[in-house]
């Protein structure tokens, strides 16, 4: 196996994850951020993610020496070969992806580069970009070898460890077929398929795959709403959706929709680049305006199940970060909820086992806990809008006992309606007609 030599630039969830994988199949990596105080913690082998299994990688790595952290990011281009960029690609007001951090780190490489360099671009970036970057970089060192090459990340947060080792698919969109193949030769080491293709390829089918999981998500929470008129359950009919294979099992819990750093983003930014191109992409639109409106139907369905008044109960909101295993509180849909809740008057006490110290600074006026059971006490109801194992294996009776009124709304489908309604519980959950609603009960 030939060592190469990597800078990842941007030493985020990706960099990271990706740095650290690449020391683990034996390179060496030098992981770079402009964030002093991130790469002062990775120095003192802090890890400024909740990510499981991430620092005992990092750990055994950096024993190995094939691990390093700098917030030099001069240095460590000049001192690797192949720069692989993972910084951050927010969306902008006017929908377009804000390029300013992969610009930025455009002209730290023009710098600082004296030799020959293959750059690869992980971060999620508009097709076209591994071009554009190619021309400008060429442009800038024309004396000087430079590649760019297009190699789209597909971990999830909360398995990324998992993903990275076990991927489906890996991803390479090239212009020369040799920088292509030395950055696949990289993770010859990783299963899953290889797919070799043209940069814009490889670059929309970041896009593509992330716009059709966010599809999937919307579609069936659709479907969620047609079982409640109809007294279905969408447990049921996800199931049997899922079982036909063309149709697949994932991606179909319905609930209060999806969020985090990646669906929102992607999909608006999908859906802008098909707009700069004319074309009106129907399908993501309604994606992103179902996704909106389930959380805003999600805080109707608390209310009403609340008898309509929110103004001085006491609601526990069971979990905070976008999805479990995670400490990521971007665009969580407990934010938008709990917001909303507190506009209508409700008092709102909170537990995430891993995302407090991220939401104390987005939230005001709640009440946090890393507890369950001290959220839950003295509650009207309890939401849950994150389906962390912890509430999954919380004591129901205890909770009941704890509470002013066994009332639980749950955005998750966490439980089974038969089974909280034997626990005494008021159990309402998303798409499940059996789910039934008592406003009795309070
Ligand atoms: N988070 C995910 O699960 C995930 C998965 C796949 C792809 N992606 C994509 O990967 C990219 C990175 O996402 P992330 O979640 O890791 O972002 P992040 O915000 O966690 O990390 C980005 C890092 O880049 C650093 N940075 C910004 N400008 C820099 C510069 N000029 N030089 C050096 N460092 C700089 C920031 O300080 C930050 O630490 C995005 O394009 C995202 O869409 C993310
Ligand atoms: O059936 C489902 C599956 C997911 N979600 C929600 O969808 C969001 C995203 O979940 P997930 O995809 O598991 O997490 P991410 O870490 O955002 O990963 C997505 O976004 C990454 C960034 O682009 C990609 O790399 C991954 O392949 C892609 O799955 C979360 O809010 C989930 O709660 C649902 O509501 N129902």
């Amino acid at each position: 196996m030939v060592v190469e030599r990597i800078a990842v630039i941007g030493t985020g969830y990706v960099g990271l994850v990706s740095g650290t994988t690449f020391a683990e199949l034996g390179h060496s990596v030098i992981c770079a951020d402009l964030d002093e105080a991130k790469i002062a913690m990775l120095q003192r082998a802090e890890i400024p993610i909740y990510e499981p299994g991430l620092q005992e990688l990092v750990t055994s790595n950096v024993q190995k020496n094939r691990l390093a952290f700098t917030s030099d990011i001069g240095e460590a281009i000049r001192s690797s070969d192949i720069l692989l960029i993972a910084v951050g690609t927010p969306t902008l007001e006017s929908g377009d992806v804000d390029m300013k951090y992969v610009h930025h780190v455009i002209a730290t490489i023009v710098s600082h580069t004296t030799s020959a360099k293959v750059i690869v671009i992980k971060s999620t970036v508009p097709v076209g970009t591994g071009r554009r970057v190619e021309q400008e970089l060429r442009t800038a060192l024309p004396h000087i070898q430079i590649d760019v090459v297009s190699n789209p990340e597909f971990l999830r947060e909360g398995s990324a460890i998992h993903d990275t080792f076990h991927p489906d698919r890996i991803v390479i969109g090239a212009e020369q077929a040799e920088a292509g193949k030395r950055i696949a030769a990289l993770q010859s080491a990783l299963p899953g398929e290889l797919l070799l293709t043209d940069r814009e390829s490889a670059e929309l089918i970041k896009y593509a795959s992330n716009a059709f999981l966010a599809a999937k998500i919307s579609f069936i929470n659709e479907m969620a709403h047609v079982c409640e008129k109809v007294g279905a359950d969408v447990g049921l009919v996800a199931k049997g959706m899922g079982l036909d294979k063309r149709i697949g099992p994932h991606f179909l819990n319905a609930g209060i929709g999806y969020g985090g750093s990646c669906f929102p983003k992607d999909t608006r930014a999908q859906l802008k680049i098909a707009q700069n191109v004319d074309y009106d992409f129907k399908i993501l639109s309604a994606v992103i305006e179902v996704n909106q409106l389930q959380r805003e139907r999600f805080v109707d369905k608390i209310k009403d199940t609340l008898g309509g008044k929110l103004h001085g109960k006491r609601i526990a909101v069971l979990g905070l970060a976008f999805k479990p295993n995670t400490d990521d509180l971007r665009d969580a849909p407990a934010l938008d909820v709990i917001h909303a809740l507190q506009s209508l008057g409700a008092e709102i006490h909170a537990y995430d086992p891993a995302a407090l110290h991220h939401a104390s600074k987005l939230l005001r006026d709640v009440q946090m806990y890393d507890d369950l059971y001290d959220a839950a006490y003295d509650a009207d109801a309890i939401v849950i809008a994150t389906e962390w194992e912890t509430i999954r294996q919380m004591n129901a009776e205890r909770i009941r006992s704890l509470m002013r009124y066994p009332v639980i709304i749950d955005g998750r489908n966490m439980f089974r309606p038969d089974e909280m309604s034997r626990l005494g519980f008021t159990y309402v959950s998303v798409g499940r007609a059996a789910a039934i609603h008592m406003e009795a009960a309070i």
